[in-house]
């Protein structure tokens, strides 16, 4: 499924932060959100994935395509690893937890409580939901904060066979994830302060 997004605006605690942005993603294809801290690369993402309304413009595909998943991991802290991913495969509709416990290395832990895990650990099983979901478009924060180099590596190669299965990914990261994807960076598309406009028009 094609994510069109056309002349977006998005605002986070009242103020508007981004505006004009447009792109496509296709499906097989990752486009990487760059930008520098505060931004807006959140709130897009946040719009995008229908957590909050965008102010004026277009997203073409639902947030019931997209699998999001934000800084925090949002896990069970009670339930173990493997009660986690199947209490999110029931949400989403799906069976198999075999294919998430395996490409995110989390079989050895899978009858650990999720409480009991390290911080890598809890986002290596965060990212895992993902397979869980059966969604095409993934809607991805800083998916590797408190990865080290070997969970990057496992998530990078979780997220390029997700592309040749033909799904996609947007991705909000600050480093290069070993595939090749499309950079988009919001610095161009920053909201003009609104508060100004009106001061000018006031006095126009
Ligand atoms: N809860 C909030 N209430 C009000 N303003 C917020 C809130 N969260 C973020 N902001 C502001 O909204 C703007 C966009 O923040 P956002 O988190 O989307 O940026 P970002 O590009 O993701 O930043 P980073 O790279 O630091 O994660 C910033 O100016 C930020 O200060």
């Amino acid at each position: 499924m094609d994510l069109t997004v056309q002349d977006l605006a998005c605002a986070r605690g009242g103020l508007p932060v981004l505006e004009g942005v447009s792109f496509t993603l296709r499906p097989g294809r990752a486009l990487m959100l760059r930008g520098p801290n505060g931004i807006g690369k959140t709130t897009l993402l946040r719009t995008l994935a229908g957590l909050q309304p965008a102010l004026s413009g277009t997203i073409s595909a639902p947030p019931e395509a997209m699998a999001y998943a934000a800084h925090a991991d949002g896990l069970k802290p009670t339930l173990s690893v493997e009660e986690n991913l199947r209490f999110w495969a029931r949400v989403f509709g799906q069976r198999d937890i075999a294919r998430a416990l395996d490409e995110f290395n989390l079989t050895e832990l899978a009858h650990r409580p999720a409480q009991n895990l390290s911080a890598g650990q809890k986002r290596r099983l965060g990212l895992a939901r993902l397979l869980v979901t059966g969604r095409p478009i993934w809607v991805l924060d800083e998916p590797t904060v408190s990865l080290d180099a070997a969970s990057v590596a496992l998530f990078g190669a979780a997220v390029a066979q997700h592309l040749r299965m033909g799904g996609s990914a947007l991705i909000a990261t600050h480093i290069h994830l070993g595939f090749e994807a499309v950079e988009l960076d919001l610095t161009p598309f920053r909201a003009r302060p609104r508060a100004m406009d009106r001061f000018d028009e006031a006095f126009a």
